[in-house]
This record gives C-alpha cells, sequence and structure tokens, in this order.
C-alpha cells in the first residue's frame, strides 16, 4: 500500500467512526480526496439537500455527485477561507435580532458562510455589548446581608419587583422561594428542580438583590454563553471565563468586580482562588452556584473529574480562612436529576455544612406521555414499522389542504428499499422480520437469534473538553426564537387530576423531534431514511464536522429541522420549548440521562411524546473510556435499570421514573402513559395448563422411579 492509499483508507475509517456507511466513505474519498472534512462535507451534503434543502434545486437532490465535482457539492466555505463560527457571531446574530429580526433572518446565511460579512473588529464591538459594564449598582437594593432573614413580606415585596422589572415573572416560585430562604440564612442549599422549572433564577437573584457577585459553575461553555446571553438581553452584567473567552481582558475586568455574574468552568475556577478571594474582599461575592451538580458524582450519568475537586471552595472561602468574612460564602447546588445516592455524594463532596438546606420539587412532568414500544431497533427493514407514525405526522402537514391520504407501509418499502436493500445485506445486524417484537415473543425468537452486542456512544468521550469551543459555540437559547414563556406552566407540583384528563383529549402538535440512538452509525441512517420521505431530518454526533454541528442547532432552534437523530451529543443545553417528541431508538445509558433527554419535550407545558424503543435482544455496551472498574459496574447497573422501566408492563411509567429520584408518587397516577391508558396486560388463566404441567411432570418422577 502506497502512502496515499494509507491515508485514504484512514479517512475511510474515520468516517465510518463518524457514522457513514463504508460504501459512501470509499466514494466520498474516491471522489474529493482524502480529507476527512471534504469527504464527510461531501456525503452530508447530499442527504441534506434532498432533507433540509427544502429550496434547494432538484438538480442538486438528485446526487449527481461525480458530475457535480469537488467543491460544488460541498456546503461550506473553501478550505483556505473556512473559519468555524464563533459564539460571537451568535451574539452578532442575536443582537442583530434584536434590532430587526426581519431583516437579520433573511440576511443570515448558513453556517459559517458569514464570515466575510462579519469582521473580526465588529464581532468584538458586539461582545463588548453583551458584556456590559454593571449598569445595576445604582439600583441595588440595600439589603444587609450579615444578618438573617427569612423570605418575609418584605424581602418577598423586594424579590417580586425585581422579577417583575428585570424579567417580566410576577412571582417566584415556591422552591425558588426556599433556595433563596436558605441563602438568606447563609445556608448551603442543594436544589432539585425539574429540567426547565428555573433553577438559574435562585442563582441570579443574589446577585441583583446584593450588589455583590455570584460565581457560578457551569460544565460546558454552551451553557455559559446561553445564560450570559439571556442575561445580557434582561440588562444584567455577567460573563464566562475559561480558554473559550476569546477576550482576555474579560478575566481581569471580571476579577476587580465589574459583572454582576460570572461563569466559570470547574478547571478555570480552580485557577482563579487566589483573585477570587482578592474579590471577597473587595465587591464582595454572595454565593457560589453550582450548575448541573451532578456531575459531581461518580454515581451520576455525566461525571466530570474536575467537579469533585470542588471542594476547594467551601475550604478557601470560609470564615477560618478569611478572616474578614462574617460566614461562610454559601454554596448553592443545582440539577434537575440525582438519586438519593448521588445527593449524599454531592454534599459529601462538596464539603457543604451538615446543615445542608435541599429543595425538593417534585420530578413529575404531567404534560409528559411516556411509553415503550418493542423493536429490533438498528435495522432498516424496523424502520419503516417504527417511523411510519412519525413520517405520516410530517408528511399530513405538508399535504395541508389536500386530501389527507396516509403513506402505507408498503409505500414505505417501495420507496425505501432501493436506497436500503444494498446496506440490509451489508450489516451484521439485519432483520428479516418486519413485524415489531413484543416480550413474549423476544423470548423465543432469541433463541434462534444471536443477541447483538451495540456500542454506545459514550458521554464521557463527547465532552472530553470543557472547554470545547466548536461543538458548543451555541446556537442554543430558545427564548430568541420569539416562543412564549407565558405558557410555561410552574412545576412545583403535579397538576390536578382534570387538568392531566384534558390534557388526554388534546392532539400531539407536528412541533420537531429529537430521536436518540445509541451509536453514531444509526443518526447517519435513519435521518437518510427519513430524509427519504421528505422530513427535514439531520444527524448529529460528537464525530460529525463542526460545521455541520453548528447547522444542526441553529436550524433546529429556528425550526427548520423537523427531526434531529442525535446520539447524547446533542445535549445539555436544548432549551427549546416547543419539541413535542423524545424518541430513544434503543437504551439510554441510564435512567437519569433518560428523564433529562426526555425532559426536553414539552417545555411550553404542551401535551409531548416521550418513547422509548427497546430491543431486548441487544445488549448495549459502553465505548472503551476512562471509567474506573467501579465506574464501568456502576455504568452496567444504570443500564439494567433501564432495563427494567423497559420491560415494565404493570406500573404507570412516570410513578417509576418519579420514584427512581427518590419521590413518593405512591396512589398517583400519570393516567398519559401507555401503561395508565391501556392496562396492565390482560390476566390469563393458565390453570388448566398448569395442571396439565404439573401432571406431567409428576408422571416423569414416576417413572424414573420406576426405573430407579
Ligand atoms: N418565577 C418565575 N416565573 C415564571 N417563569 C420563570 C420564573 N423563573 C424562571 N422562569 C423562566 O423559566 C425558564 C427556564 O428557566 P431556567 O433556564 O433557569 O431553567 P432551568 O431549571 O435552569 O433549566 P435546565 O435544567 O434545563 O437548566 C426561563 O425562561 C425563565 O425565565
Amino acid at each position: 500500500m502506497d502512502g496515499e492509499e494509507a491515508s485514504s483508507e484512514l479517512v475511510v475509517e474515520k468516517l465510518v467512526e463518524m457514522g457513514f456507511e463504508y460504501s459512501s466513505a470509499k466514494e466520498a474519498v474516491e471522489t474529493v480526496g482524502s480529507s476527512v472534512n471534504d469527504a464527510a462535507d461531501y456525503i452530508l451534503n447530499g442527504a441534506r439537500r434532498s432533507s433540509w434543502g427544502a429550496s434547494t434545486s432538484s438538480t442538486c437532490s438528485t446526487m449527481n455527485k461525480k458530475a457535480l465535482g469537488k467543491r460544488s457539492v460541498s456546503f461550506t466555505d473553501p478550505p483556505g477561507k473556512m473559519r468555524q463560527s464563533s459564539i460571537l457571531d451568535h451574539f452578532r446574530s442575536n443582537c442583530l435580532s434584536k434590532r430587526n429580526k426581519v431583516d437579520a433572518v433573511a440576511d443570515m446565511p448558513i453556517c459559517g458562510s458569514d464570515s466575510s460579512s462579519c469582521p473580526v473588529d465588529g464581532q468584538l464591538g458586539a461582545f463588548d455589548n453583551i458584556h456590559a459594564e454593571p449598569k445595576s449598582t445604582s439600583e441595588l437594593l440595600s439589603i444587609d446581608c450579615s444578618k438573617e432573614h427569612e423570605i418575609g413580606p418584605e424581602w418577598g415585596q423586594k424579590v417580586n419587583s425585581l422579577l417583575q422589572k428585570r424579567f417580566g415573572h410576577s412571582s417566584l416560585k415556591g422552591f425558588q422561594k426556599e433556595a433563596l430562604a436558605a441563602w438568606i440564612a447563609h445556608q448551603d442549599c442543594l436544589v432539585l428542580a425539574a429540567t426547565g422549572s428555573g433553577k438559574s433564577m435562585c442563582f441570579q437573584i443574589p446577585a441583583l438583590l446584593t450588589g455583590k457577585v455570584v460565581v457560578v459553575i457551569s460544565p460546558l461553555i454552551s451553557l455559559m454563553h446561553d445564560q450570559c446571553l439571556k442575561l445580557a438581553n434582561h440588562g444584567v452584567s455577567a460573563c464566562f471565563l475559561g480558554s473559550g473567552q476569546p477576550d482576555n481582558t474579560v478575566e481581569q475586568k471580571a476579577m476587580k468586580g465589574m459583572y454582576d455574574l460570572i461563569y466559570v468552568c470547574p478547571e478555570t475556577v480552580l485557577r482563579l482562588i487566589a483573585p477570587l478571594q482578592k474579590l471577597a474582599a473587595g465587591r464582595g461575592i454572595a454565593l457560589f452556584a453550582i450548575d448541573e451538580v451532578h456531575c459531581v458524582s461518580k454515581w451520576g450519568h455525566d461525571f466530570r473529574p474536575d467537579y469533585r475537586r470542588l471542594s476547594v471552595l467551601r475550604e478557601n472561602f470560609s470564615t477560618s480562612n478569611l478572616k474578614f468574612l462574617q460566614f461562610d460564602i454559601p454554596l448553592m447546588a443545582l440539577t434537575a436529576t440525582a438519586t438519593n445516592c448521588v445527593r449524599e455524594d454531592i454534599i459529601e463532596c462538596l464539603c457543604m455544612s451538615k446543615e445542608t438546606k435541599i429543595v425538593l420539587t417534585s420530578f413529575f412532568r404531567s404534560n409528559l406521555r411516556f411509553s415503550v414500544k418493542h423493536s429490533r431497533t438498528s435495522s432498516p427493514a424496523s424502520y419503516r414499522n417504527d417511523f411510519l407514525e412519525l413520517i405520516n405526522t410530517y408528511s399530513s402537514r405538508k399535504r395541508n389542504g389536500e386530501e389527507q391520504m396516509l403513506i402505507s407501509i408498503e409505500d414505505l418499502d417501495d420507496k425505501s428499499r432501493s436506497s436500503y436493500d444494498s446496506s440490509d445485506s451489508s450489516t451484521s445486524e439485519v432483520d428479516e422480520d418486519n413485524s415489531e417484537v413484543n416480550p413474549s415473543k423476544s423470548s423465543a425468537s432469541s433463541k434462534k437469534r444471536e443477541l447483538t452486542v451495540e456500542f454506545l456512544e459514550d458521554e464521557t468521550d463527547v465532552f472530553q473538553d470543557v472547554n470545547d469551543w466548536d461543538v458548543s459555540c451555541g446556537e442554543f437559547g430558545g427564548q430568541s426564537n420569539g416562543e412564549n414563556y407565558d405558557h410555561f406552566v410552574t412545576l412545583d407540583a403535579p397538576v390536578k387530576l382534570d387538568e392531566r384528563m384534558k390534557l388526554q383529549q388534546e392532539s400531539l402538535g407536528h412541533g420537531p423531534t429529537i430521536i436518540y440512538v445509541p451509536t453514531r452509525k444509526e443518526t447517519v441512517s435513519i435521518a437518510k431514511f427519513l430524509c427519504q420521505f421528505g422530513i427535514k431530518a439531520a444527524a448529529y454526533n460528537a464525530r460529525l464536522p463542526k460545521s455541520h454541528l453548528r447547522r444542526v442547532h441553529k436550524e433546529f432552534h429556528e425550526n427548520h429541522l423537523e427531526v434531529v437523530v442525535a446520539t447524547v451529543a446533542f445535549g445539555m443545553g436544548i432549551d427549546k420549548l416547543n419539541v413535542r417528541r423524545i424518541i430513544h431508538y434503543g437504551w439510554p445509558q441510564s435512567l437519569e440521562a433518560y428523564y433529562q433527554e426526555a425532559g426536553r419535550a414539552g417545555r411550553d407545558g404542551k401535551l409531548a411524546d416521550c418513547i422509548l424503543y427497546a430491543n431486548l435482544s441487544k445488549i448495549p455496551t459502553l465505548l472503551p473510556s476512562k471509567r474506573s472498574e467501579d465506574q464501568v459496574k456502576q455504568a452496567y447497573k444504570m443500564l439494567s435499570d433501564c432495563h427494567r422501566y423497559g420491560m415494565n408492563t404493570s406500573w404507570c411509567r412516570a410513578k417509576i421514573l418519579v420514584e427512581y429520584f427518590g419521590e413518593d408518587f405512591s396512589g398517583k397516577k400519570c393516567l398519559l402513559c401507555d401503561v395508565c391508558v391501556k392496562g396492565p396486560p390482560e390476566i390469563v388463566n393458565v390453570k388448566a395448563e398448569a395442571s396439565i404441567f404439573l401432571q406431567a411432570i409428576a408422571a416423569y418422577h414416576a417413572d424414573s422411579s420406576d426405573i430407579l
């Protein structure tokens, strides 16, 4: 093999790792040469034109790739000019969209192609606007934090007026009040509240109330960036620090106390202990907030080692260490998902005080309709069964006004066979049986079939670098789409029975869908499958080119994409209100991860579906990662909890989930899930069969004793 051949093989190998079929990878490399990015662009471009590209010309959608030639099929700038779009682009686009939304959208080029229209100087200008100097100082409410307080009527009024003035909300939610009461009493606090319930307000208010700084530790640049952006929109000054921060004056300004809130990743906060101590002595630090705190625990689903070192906060910002402090600077730890065991681990590991207040809201999300379906998954033959309803959902919208002809399974067969038959035969996961697998059948059929093993994309590999600027440079932020937060339901307590009964009658809107799949390969194959039927679908996994990932985020948030087929890499920070369906097509890695991912549906409070397609003949296997033996054991225990959830046929699914997090749901049901609606499987009286069976055994033993 000569050098060139060897490098082509390597590129093909890389492309297969990204999730592409070997044959497509090979063809792409033959056509565009040995560049991973070009080849990936080349393959994706075909899928994209037939899926997202409603406006692209039909000549492109015929995918006559060879005729199109190298550059004409690429959707990004030529390599030499290609520039990773940055957070600044997003700020810029948001500033633009605030000034003139319609114009900005019309002008907005698709991923990365706007480099010429956005000079670096201009970007920095926009960036400075985001990191506004604290205008709020004169508006600060003079509250004496040296005394203990309760959120009495006086406090309540002050906070509510701030809330209204700054954020347009009428009052604090119950759990927010509780968390603030703990902070006012200088207590540490662990807040466990559902995704999207408003946890950030618990640490944003202290910065605005006291005039001191709040330091927020967060795992991802995308989350920090998103929050800074939202705060800037509300006129609150905030910044984020870390290697993802391109302006090196921001850190100095932050340490001088020029921002109300400082967002920082764990590794950076560890580096900044001495300057933060100076800040505490100067403007003062009101609170350390540790967001997504489940990352502390090895028993959680998203462990990040740097989080465990955050005990330095208690050690270095306590009265014993800093003599000028009257009280230890309180720690507020926040998460949406933590089991009892994870909670204990967090409190111990962060050296939070013994009196730490735990503010726990109901994990129950009354508008989420959970169900489990059984499927072989991972095979194009199953796709035809499993995605029929989804395809019909989106195609009925497109045929709006015309006769509503639903696509039949035969139509799907015709359409998809042409492009999938060949791949069917080339995969070891071929599924000849077209019918849905049901649990009773599966044990019998698994005798005939080998159990297969599926390598899960491991989230510890996905987010190797907390400052992964490229992956996380975010087009997140549902609010900028004009989606209405007014519909947001208070998630403090399960809504009333009659409200849930009403939800049963509601029809599920067309809104966006996220399909989570365990492997990178499936992100590509399912997106490709859905594209065949005119669905605007795109694949998302950590190995795909960054420019593609950015584009997926952007188009998803702007409602141009209908379906994203993703691994766990499409994760934290997805804050979009109108997601109508979260489909897990294969096993999730844990019930915590499942609930967090499913929780991205229905944040507008309207009915949303959370469907798990369980494949009982597939054993999920974690990709090799930096996990210790103990952690691997724990990871497999978590997988087995998922299995139990998938096998359940008797208990309300929401009950299983919320009780997993230690909540008492006794005597309650969600009334929406498949088990609540269809009930447990019918009880069959097998007395007669059992008696024959027992007689047969008795006869057998009698015969054997005769022989003996
Ligand atoms: N008291 C309130 N009344 C009404 N809306 C609120 C209130 N507090 C916060 N919200 C809104 O709730 C939405 C979600 O808030 P936030 O992003 O803080 O949720 P979160 O719990 O941190 O979510 P996640 O777990 O996904 O990080 C925001 O739009 C916020 O403005």
